[in-house]
């Protein structure tokens, strides 16, 4: 087992090392771009400089600046002083050796709300997903109580934490790697182009897991676990197919204002520890609303224009347009109209401006499943009449 950990710490710290090395080079907004490169672990790279002339390097030693080289220098000596606490969950035994580390490759998956996402994948087929947090100033031991009962969630459509590491300076969590991309992706491409063949089952299954995930999340801590940021970009798809959450719990680590634009979040939520369960039920609506459209309630990297959902699938409310809301893609489907007809009712539910008129996330999972009457929600939204 020691020997386990102590390749794991050489892998946190690499990846450490590459983020920092990367937020040099490149502007620390918004942008994305992808870096693959070997991480090579022996003792002469992982002391910096880092080889960049190794092939996918994406620029030079020479061209950092001799004071962000310092401040590197520095930054590393904290990360290596305190690497302390790597902890793997129950039942993960990543099973590989030093060489397939040496061999890993490590990939930028993108940066998000709360830090940075990177994919480290080993030839022996083993790939996982390492977040580094950003601005969690949590005590230890609130960090790892907090992460405690992440990990204590099991269901399979929720992706499961498979380790966590906390320093003074670092906070990392590994999850498994969706090899598929997330919902978001394959929604809307990662450029606007090469956007899935998305069929009415598949997005019905996408839809029905992440209900059951989020109801599943609902139901834990004596029924007061919220997930705090369900967005298409954090739902990918499980073995079988099913929507599966991921980045539960993140949200409510750290305040940050949200800005009205961030699509998902509900009224009266303004910064992220105001979250709550009815505001993921109103997340899981537009989430719902979007897989019904294929149009983005956020900003999507590459740029697809950004829709306020609930305006538009309002502004055809008791017309005979209804057709004109749904993804082109899913007309095709002729025999489906009236589920694709309840499903874009349920979303519109669980929008309700007022927290209380939304319904639990349970009952939202039964009106899915039809065990329970649509009706009884008396949503303010109700198709006239459907025209396809
Ligand atoms: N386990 C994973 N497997 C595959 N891709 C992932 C995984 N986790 C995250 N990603 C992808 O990596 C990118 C960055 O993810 P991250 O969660 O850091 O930010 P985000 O989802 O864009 O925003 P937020 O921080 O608000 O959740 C996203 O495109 C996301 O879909």
């Amino acid at each position: 087992m020691s020997n386990i950990y102590d390749k794991w710490e050489r892998l946190v710290e690499a990846v450490i090392r590459r983020e920092q090395l990367w937020q040099m080079f490149h502007d620390q907004s918004a942008s994305v771009s992808s870096i693959s490169s070997d991480f090579s672990l022996d003792s002469q790279v992982l002391d910096v400089p880092f080889d960049f002339s190794s092939p996918g390097g994406s620029s030079t030693y020479q061209q950092l600046r001799p004071p962000a080289v310092e401040n590197l220098r520095k930054k590393e000596t904290s990360v290596e002083k305190g690497v302390s606490g790597l902890v793997f969950i129950q039942g993960f035994n990543p099973a590989f050796d030093l060489d397939d580390m040496s061999k890993s490759t490590a990939e930028f998956l993108g940066k998000g709300t709360f830090g940075s996402a990177y994919m480290a994948a080993m030839d022996n087929g083993i790939t996982v997903v390492l977040k580094r947090l950003n601005g969690v100033n949590m005590p230890e031991k609130k960090f790892r109580q907090h992460l405690e009962i992440i990990a204590n969630v099991r269901h399979e459509n929720v992706s499961a934490l498979r380790a966590y590491y906390f320093s003074k300076d670092e906070k990392l969590i590994v999850y498994d790697h969706y090899s598929n991309g997330s919902v978001s992706a394959m929604l809307h491409g990662k450029n606007g182009e090469n956007r899935a063949q998305l069929d009415w089952e598949t997005r019905l299954r996408i839809a029905i897991g992440t209900a059951r995930g989020i109801a599943h999340i609902h139901n834990q801590s004596g029924g007061k676990l919220v997930h705090g940021n369900i967005k298409s970009s954090n739902i990918f798809l499980n073995s079988q197919e099913y929507g599966c959450v991921s980045d539960l719990g993140m949200a409510n680590m750290i305040a940050i204002p949200v800005m009205r634009t961030a699509g998902y979040h509900a009224p009266e939520v303004k910064n992220t520890r105001n979250v709550s369960q009815s505001s993921d039920v109103y997340s899981f609506g537009i989430f719902l609303l979007e897989l019904l459209t294929r149009k983005s309630p956020s900003h999507v990297i590459g740029g697809v224009e950004v829709v306020d959902l609930v305006k538009l699938v309002n502004s055809v409310k008791g017309k005979e347009q209804t057709a004109s809301v749904f993804d082109v893609e899913l007309l095709r489907n002729r025999n489906v109209e009236e589920q694709m007809v309840k499903m874009l009712q349920i979303g519109m539910s669980c929008v309700a401006k007022t927290p209380r008129k939304r319904p639990k996330m349970d009952e939202v999972v039964k009106m899915m499943e039809n065990k329970q009457k649509f009706s009884d929600f008396q949503p303010d939204f109700i198709f006239k009449k459907c025209k396809f």
